[in-house]
């Protein structure tokens, strides 16, 4: 951390997105019905209550047999056995020890006396024969039985607090018969628009003023990783009702989030009034392009991250920052963004004294990850936002980077 000439005190992403960390703590359990689960984050280490299946069960339509019974059967000499009895999926089991073979379907209960299910393809079945079986194949003793546990013993940690619940994980959670399930409260996130120009959806645009497209990017964005959002309509640059604008969102929401008015134009009143309001500063600049003047302080145990208003900087600033900080106040583990390298696809001729993350498009071809830097990629601009689906990281100095390099990049 350094202070800078103009005053900002400045951080590497790596610090910025430590301290964001370091004042995160984890919201709140709540149980919730396992079909409104979808997409929350599991708040316990989830054991098996009883194990799977906890019933001894078919695998396969078929007979049920003691193994010992057909074992020298051969196609030349079936063993030929009566099947008087059938089990189904969800039969009571049948009075057990006196039939050597029973028709049997896939999920009913096999009884301890039958060791092996053969498939009824494996067998001849005739009318005329009837209640007669032939067993022209011996098998494997012990087939087609799903045994008791065998899938999931009682007591095993089965998911990881921390886990998102997809489909797979309601699955397993439903198959314990769970109807409610303990997961982590959504935080709420204000988002706080800032500036004289910006208009909203459905007005007449005034001359020189522009639509606000960053607060609606945030919220999608908030929504797609799980948050609560309360976007706020946009905020004149005037320090009063900038402060106002932050005091009531303070009351509302666990996480304050705005975008523009951050810089060091005169009309930029983010600092001076998050100066007055917060108790700590934590960094009120990145060494990092776009993005820089991204700024974080801490207001009675919350978080108020400022987002440059040039929407690549907002955005940037978003996945570098308040995701993590967020996946990790929604309890998730894993909060981080995953850098994986790819070979970069063209040259990125704009040499940066700071590291640069450029919005590219990564794809695979010939089993290599390749990036492509997309062009126009201005802070200010938008066009790329249409073919972006990675933030690709320029290290500084130099010329920028060469087509071929090795990078790192993260996707979004
Ligand atoms: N003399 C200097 N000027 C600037 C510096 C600097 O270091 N010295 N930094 C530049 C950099 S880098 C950035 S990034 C911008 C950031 O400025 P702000 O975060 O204060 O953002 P604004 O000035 O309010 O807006 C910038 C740009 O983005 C448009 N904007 C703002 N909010 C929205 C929104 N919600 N939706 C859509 N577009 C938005 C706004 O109209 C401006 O065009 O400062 C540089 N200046
Ligand atoms: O840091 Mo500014 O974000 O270059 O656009």
């Amino acid at each position: 951390m350094e202070t800078t000439v103009s005053g900002r005190i400045a951080v590497t992403v790596e610090e910025g997105v430590e301290q964001l960390l370091s004042h995160c703590t984890k919201e709140i359990i709540e149980d919730v019905p396992l079909m409104r689960a979808t997409g929350r984050v599991l708040a316990r280490d989830f054991y098996s209550i009883f194990p799977i299946p906890h019933f001894r069960k078919a695998a396969m339509d078929g007979y049920a047999v003691h193994f010992s019974k057909i074992a020298s059967a051969t196609p030349r000499k079936p063993v030929v056995l009566p099947v008087t009895s059938e089990l189904r999926a969800g039969s009571s089991m049948l009075h057990e020890g006196n039939q050597a073979a029973v028709r049997i379907y896939t999920g009913a209960p096999v009884p301890e006396i039958y060791d092996t299910v053969i498939m009824q393809e494996a067998v001849l079945s005739l009318e005329e024969e009837y209640p007669n079986v032939r067993f022209p194949h011996p098998t494997e003793r012990g087939k087609h039985i799903a045994e008791i546990g065998e899938d999931i013993r009682e007591g095993t940690l089965i998911l990881d607090e921390g886990t998102v619940i997809t489909a797979k994980e309601v699955s397993i959670l439903a198959s314990f018969g769970l109807h409610e399930v303990g997961v982590y409260r959504k935080p709420t996130v204000a988002i706080i628009p800032i500036g004289d120009e910006l208009q909203l959806p459905g007005e007449l645009l005034k001359p020189n003023h522009l639509y606000e497209s960053n607060g609606f990017m945030l919220e999608a964005r908030l929504k797609e990783i799980g948050a609560n959002c309360l976007r706020y309509d946009p905020v004149p640059d005037h320090p009063f009702l900038i402060h106002s604008a932050i005091q009531t969102a303070l009351m509302d929401a666990d996480v304050i989030l705005t975008c523009g008015g951050v810089s060091v134009g005169k009309y930029d009143y983010m600092l001076q009034v998050m100066k007055e309001i917060s108790n700590q500063t934590l960094f009120t600049q990145v060494l990092l392009r776009p993005g820089s003047p991204t700024s974080a302080f801490v207001v009675n145990k919350k978080l108020s991250l400022h987002l440059s208003g040039n929407p690549s900087a907002c955005f940037t600033g978003f996945e570098l920052f308040v995701k993590p900080a967020l996946l990790f106040k929604s309890g998730r583990k894993k909060f981080r963004n995953e850098v994986v390298e790819a070979l970069l696809a063209d040259d990125v001729r704009k040499p940066c004294p700071y590291p640069r993350y450029v919005r590219s498009f990564a794809e695979v071809r010939n089993s290599t990850l390749y990036v492509m830097p997309l062009t126009n990629d201005k802070s200010g601009n938008i066009a790329a936002f249409a073919n972006t689906n990675a933030l690709t990281l320029i290290p500084s100095g130099g010329q920028g980077a060469k087509k071929g390099d090795k990078v790192q990049l993260f996707q979004i």
